[in-house]
């Protein structure tokens, strides 16, 4: 059952998807095996220049096109979407749409570079093109940057339950403010998910059905994104602002202007810009960075895809690219033109402003809630996977080292979601490291490292280009990692709203 079977190989958000059934293509119990199926199958084209060999002569892909441009296109899609109209708010329009396009084009290049080099030597997992590159030290390398990114990936969605969750509550509660009760706190509520819901899911051996949230998270957004764009024709601007004694700035919505004084600014507030720049725009580049990761997940969607061949595997992966660029252009810019100045590093927590019992709203957040919470465990089995290989390569399944490293995973998570105080510091820390290294630094030095000189010389367009993507790469980390940094210092980051 195609369908079926490529809903359970495909992950959302940077989760490997090679947790497939017993009677599936059996990845889990390690790299190792397929280490040695990849060096089996190796077929190097100095042998046989002219001949177009199928990529993975051991195992015939099932999954449809279309289907594997729905598993790309969740795999891409996740909480990186919230942070995009802040992303737009701190650019302007037009440079936001240009940053947008670049990050899509820079991604399609990469997964060309992936592709190219897994055509080589036959691989199918990311980590493994590291080994065939650089040996062990490679594995190792892309098993933490990617253990690294999941962590972060993780984190991103226990942080929309913390500030999620309180409104759903406060909504049922028909409270109109957060009465400080710790039912409405979202640090005891990511604990109490954890405990209940997310740590028994993590428990499973095999995902099983809950691969199939992936496609669930998909439809959650575009619903989020239709809502996004409805909330735009809905919510007047300028958000009625007034200026409570302690100065602190409240904006009400959708009541009579009377008792209100405008802040002065008010007028240019509904103004959009088309280019600006701030602190704030260093985040901008990690954001979108973040929002279009899905690489670790491009070889096993493409040994999956019926009649895999690099330029069939690179059509499905312009298309999904393609569309997530169309979905999150409409989402930054409908979630801009709502809220300008005013959004939030999380675009739905924004809506509080508007009415925190909008039923519309309501949906959405629990939706969104639903999704990301079955998502946590999804992210959580390649982390234990790649850290059960690198700490315990030989070893057979053993309970007690599956469920402890579930419980450390979960609490380092919940500490740096209770301690990290916006989501955009998530966004920015991983979409200034983990992201840009998996998505520029790896696929440029692997591929000049896996294509044969014999074939493609040092000094040929297509190895100076790869060396070129690469060190773009590096220069993104360097400069956003420092500019952050910089704005972490500066301290004036703590004091924006809180989400
Ligand atoms: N796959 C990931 O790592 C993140 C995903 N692109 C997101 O936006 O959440």
């Amino acid at each position: 059952m195609d369908v079926g079977r490529g809903m359970e190989l495909q992950k959302m958000n940077g989760q490997h998807s090679r947790d497939l059934g017993p009677d599936k293509l059996n990845l889990e119990d390690g790299f190792d095996g397929l280490e040695f199926m990849a060096e089996r199958d190796e077929f190097l084209p100095g042998k046989s220049p002219g001949i177009k060999a199928p990529q993975f002569t051991d195992f015939e892909g099932k999954t449809s096109f279309g289907m594997s441009v729905f598993n790309l296109s969740n795999a891409i899609m996740g909480s990186g979407i919230l942070g995009l109209a802040y992303a737009m708010s701190n650019t302007g329009i037009v440079l936001f749409l240009i940053l947008l396009l670049c990050i899509a084009i820079l991604s399609a290049y990469s997964i060309h570079l992936l592709l190219r080099s897994a055509g080589v030597v036959g691989i199918r997992a990311y980590e493994q093109l590291g080994h065939r590159a650089f040996g062990q030290p490679g594995k190792v390398l892309a098993g933490s940057i990617i253990t690294m990114h999941n962590i972060g990936a993780m984190s991103s969605y226990l942080f929309i339950v913390k500030s999620e969750l309180p409104l759903v509550m406060q909504a049922f509660l028909g409270l109109k403010e957060n009465t400080g009760e710790w039912y409405l706190d979202g640090k005891y509520l990511i604990i109490i998910v954890s405990v209940i819901i997310v740590f028994p899911l993590s428990l499973m051996r095999h995902l099983g059905y809950l691969g199939y949230t992936s496609g669930f998270s998909l439809s959650c957004m575009v619903f989020f994104l239709i809502s996004v764009i409805y909330k735009k024709f809905n919510i007047p601007c300028p958000l009625e602002k007034i200026t409570s004694h302690d100065n602190h700035l409240v904006s009400v919505l959708g009541e009579s202007h009377d008792n209100h004084s405008f802040v002065s600014s008010d007028v240019d507030f509904c103004e959009a810009q088309s280019f600006t720049i701030n602190m704030k725009t260093a985040y901008t580049i990690p954001i979108l960075a973040f929002a279009f990761v899905c690489h670790p997940e491009v070889l096993p969607i493409y040994t999956e895809l019926r009649d895999a061949t690099k330029k069939r595997m690179q059509t499905v992966a312009n298309i999904s690219v393609l569309a997530m660029f169309v979905m999150y252009g409409l989402t930054a810019i409908f979630g801009y033109l709502t809220f300008f100045g005013g959004v939030d590093s999380e675009l739905l927590h924004t809506y509080i402003k508007v009415d925190p019992l909008d039923t519309l709203i309501l949906c959405v957040r629990m939706a969104v809630l639903v999704a990301v919470t079955l998502t946590v465990p999804v992210v959580l089995f390649p982390i234990r996977r790649a850290l059960l290989q690198l700490l315990f390569p030989e070893k057979p399944f053993h309970w007690a080292h599956h469920i402890s490293i579930a419980v450390c995973l979960l609490i380092i998570v919940n500490l740096l979601v209770i301690f990290v105080p916006t989501i955009r510091d998530i966004f920015g820390i991983i979409g200034a490291t983990s992201a840009p290294s998996l998505i520029f630094i790896l696929p440029g030095i692997f591929y000049i490292r896996i294509v044969p000189e014999e074939t493609e010389p040092l000094k040929s367009i297509p190895k100076i280009m790869a060396a070129c993507f690469a060190a773009l790469g590096f220069v993104f980390m360097v400069m956003s990692t420092s500019f952050i940094i910089l704005d972490w210092v500066s301290g004036e980051s703590r004091s924006g709203g809180g989400h």
